[in-house]
Formats: C-alpha cells, structure tokens, sequence
C-alpha cells in the first residue's frame, strides 16, 4: 500500500473539540502519562509566566484576590482558616490572615509531613514562631494540629470545572480524600492560570471556587444544574 493510502486511517478524526468544555467527567483522551508529562511542562510554564509579571502588579492583583475571597467567605469569626506561606510568585496572603483573626477567625497553614502522605495543618497566626519544613517551606515552630473548617488553597493552573493543578506533590487530593470532614476548599490564583482543562484523574478532586483578580470560577455544571432547575 502506498502511503497515502495509509494516512486516511493513520489516526482516527478526534472530535473532542466539539465536546462541551464545561464536560467535567474524568478524562479519557490522554493516557496519565502523558497527562504527567503534560502537567510537568504546564506547571513550568505557568511558573515562569507568573513570575515573570512585575511583583508590584502580582501584588495589585493579590489584594483583589484576598478581597473576593473575604468577600466569599463572609463571617469567620469562630472558625479556622488555612492559608499558607507564599513562594513561588503566588499571592500573598498574609494580609489576609490578619484580617480573618482581625475578624474573630483563626488561621492554619499546611505542613508537609511525608512527601507521599496527606498535609497537617497547624494553627499559627501573625508574629508566632516559624520554623522550616520539607522543602525548607515555613511551617508553625508550635505544633498545634487542627481541623480547618476554610482551606485557601493556592494553584499553579485552574480549569473551568475547578479542577486545580499544583506543584505535582499530590497533597492537597490526598488531604482532602483523607479528611473525616470535607472543608470549604477556595483555590485562589491570577487569571493567567487558567487551564481549557487540567485532564482531571481519579486523583483529582475539585474547588468549591477559585478566586482570581478577574472575578470568581465556580465549576459550570453548577451552573448547568441550576439553569436545569429554573
Ligand atoms: N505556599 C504553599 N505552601 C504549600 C503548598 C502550596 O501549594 N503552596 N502545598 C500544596 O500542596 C504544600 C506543599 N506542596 C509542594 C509540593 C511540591 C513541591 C516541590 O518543590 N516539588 C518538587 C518536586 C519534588 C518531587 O518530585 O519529589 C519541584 O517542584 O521541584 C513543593 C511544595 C504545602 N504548602
Ligand atoms: N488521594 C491520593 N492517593 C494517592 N495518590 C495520590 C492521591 N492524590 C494524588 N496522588 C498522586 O500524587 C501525584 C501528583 O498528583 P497531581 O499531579 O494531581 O498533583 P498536584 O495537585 O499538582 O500537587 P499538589 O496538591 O501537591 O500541589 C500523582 O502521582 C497522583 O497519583
């Protein structure tokens, strides 16, 4: 046969395109390894972008995060709010932790136990001691274990179905599948994160929301359900 007979059937038409992006099932068009790989590139990529934008406009942007995401969360006195300490270009959010204790709320940060195993949080809030963690990441100096009832979890990259891509430890999908109680998860990064899809896995356990500079995401197919019910 010929070549150009072969190339007809080479690979069959991929129609996924025509696939509603708001489809939130799990992904069956790329094998995991791939999917790995693709997650290792995309994380790089939207690191150095991130980083790449002046701090003095990643900071503008952070505010109007923390402000949305207070906003969102409205009445915290008398609950406890993960944050985390920032690195890598993400918003910082210790402004906002003064402002949930400033409101009555506590606030936790997650520490890495085990690479491998679920994230502890640990009450801590500004001026308490820190020390270093795995990855030299600042933890609390005090060990204060608790149960957040608002976790603030912050992403590399964010599709529309709320899916979040982090920095590939598979902490926060181990968390929140080991946690007796599910909290409000919130993930919360700048609008240039935004993913067509994450290829979420069986792994992947989506936001309730993800807060951004441009506005608030909430999974479509809540959407769909309630244009459903109207
Ligand atoms: N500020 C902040 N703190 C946080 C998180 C976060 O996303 N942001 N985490 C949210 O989960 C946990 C830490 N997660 C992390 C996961 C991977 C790496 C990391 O450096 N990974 C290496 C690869 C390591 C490996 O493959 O073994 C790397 O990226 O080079 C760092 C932190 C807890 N604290
Ligand atoms: N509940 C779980 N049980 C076992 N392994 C898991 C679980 N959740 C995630 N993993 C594993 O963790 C690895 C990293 O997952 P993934 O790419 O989703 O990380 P991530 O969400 O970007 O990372 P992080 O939450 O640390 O920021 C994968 O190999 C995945 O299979």
């Amino acid at each position: 046969m010929a070549d150009d007979e072969t190339n007809d059937f080479a690979s069959p038409a991929c129609f996924l395109h025509e696939i509603d992006p708001a489809y939130s099932g799990l992904s069956a068009s790329m094998a995991w390894a791939d999917v790995n790989r693709w997650r290792k590139a995309e994380r790089e990529r939207l690191i150095a972008e991130r980083l790449a934008v002046p701090a003095d406009v990643r900071a503008g942007w952070g505010e109007i995060i923390a402000a949305g995401v207070l906003a969102e969360i409205g009445d915290v006195s008398g609950l406890i709010v993960s944050a985390y300490w920032p690195f890598r270009g993400e918003p910082d959010f210790r402004p906002f932790m003064e402002e949930v204790a400033a409101r009555g709320g506590r606030t936790a940060l997650p520490v890495v136990v085990e690479k491998g195993q679920p994230l502890e949080f640990h009450l801590w809030q500004t001026g308490e001691a820190l020390s270093r963690g795995v990855w030299n990441i600042p933890i609390p100096a005090e060990r204060r274990p608790c149960m957040p009832d608002i976790v603030i979890s912050p992403v590399v990259g964010y599709d529309p179905a709320c899916y979040r891509l982090g920095y590939g430890g598979g902490f926060f999908d181990r968390t929140l599948a080991a946690l007796p109680a599910r909290p409000r998860v919130i993930g919360i990064g700048y609008s240039m994160a935004r993913l067509a899809t994450i290829h979420p896995q069986a792994h992947d356990i989506p936001m309730d929301l993800i807060v951004t500079e441009a506005g608030t995401v909430r999974p479509q197919a809540d959407v769909s359900t309630v244009r459903a019910l109207t």
